[in-house]
């Protein structure tokens, strides 16, 4: 029976399986540092592989400093991506451009390993933050969401050179995949199962052009890919630690994400599917 289990992930998504630990990235909203430095402890525990500090949850965020930071960034033995969306609306909030600049400046000062940019930010302010980030030794994930949809294939290959372009160091990504300084991040909402079909698609042509990436959907009917796109060569997956912690629509527990990476059976799918 476990045999057949295995062979259905294999036949049915055509990639790498993947040996634990899994690559996944608990994204942690920061209420408080306090509270996000024990969930990202708890996160740690529970085999995540990457902490992603969300700071626009932070009330103070124009006033955070990096020294407090850099407390968040010290807190965890794995590798912390340090970031903030300049509109979420579930909070109601709305940053300036250059303000969410200012402070993407500040959180390379504490020396995480990544720094995340929205890639809808201008060329120069991406430029500069890639040059300050390198020379500090920070990696830069450049970000695209789109909170509504999926575009077909043509269409996501287009916007992956489009981005690409904008953000120049991504071309020579693959210089040293095994240090990466630079990832492609492009998350998409799925709204039929299909759309899973087409992320993974796209997955496997990033992987052939050797660039670091990743790309999977949102939405409950995005599962799919959330799941399995590390078998197709994304680097990196996101999961929540527990139900009320969520940062984006489709997210599952980091538990949940391993069960159901192991059942990886016909029923699994269907439920995934959300069939
Ligand atoms: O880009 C991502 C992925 C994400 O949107 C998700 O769907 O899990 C959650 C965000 O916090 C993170 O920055």
């Amino acid at each position: 029976m476990r045999e057949i289990k295995i062979v259905w992930v294999t036949l049915t998504l055509g990639g790498n399986k993947i040996n634990n630990p899994l690559p996944i990235c608990v994204a942690i909203p920061v209420f408080s540092i306090l509270k996000a430095k024990l969930n990202a402890k708890i996160a740690v525990k529970r085999n995540a592989q990457y902490i992603e500090f969300r700071l626009d949850y932070y009330k103070k965020i124009t006033e955070i400093n990096s020294s407090k930071l850099s407390k968040l960034v010290k807190s965890v033995p794995v590798p912390v991506i340090l970031t903030l969306k300049e509109v979420n609306e579930e909070i109601q909030l709305k940053i300036p451009e250059q303000k969410t600049i200012e402070l993407i400046k500040k959180c390379i000062e504490a020396k995480p390993s990544f720094v995340d940019i929205e890639t809808h930010n201008t060329k120069d302010n991406l430029k500069l933050i890639y040059s300050i980030a390198i020379k500090n030794g920070v990696g830069v994930i450049f970000s695209y969401h789109d909170f509504k949809s999926t575009p077909n294939e043509q269409d996501l290959m287009k916007m992956v050179s489009k981005i690409v372009k904008k953000c120049p160091s991504l071309e020579n990504s693959s210089l040293n995949k095994s240090i990466p300084r630079s990832i492609l991040k492009m998350v998409f909402f799925a709204q039929t199962f299909q759309d899973n079909k087409t992320i993974l698609n796209i997955c496997n042509k990033l992987d052939d052009l050797n660039i670091n990436f990743i790309c999977f959907n949102m939405g409950k009917k995005g599962l799919f890919s959330r799941i399995f796109s590390i078998t197709k060569g994304a680097i990196i997956s996101y999961a929540k630690l527990e139900e009320t912690l969520h940062t984006a629509p489709g997210q599952i527990s980091i538990k949940r994400f391993y069960y159901l990476y192991k059942k990886g059976e016909q029923s699994a799918s269907k439920e995934i599917a959300g069939f």
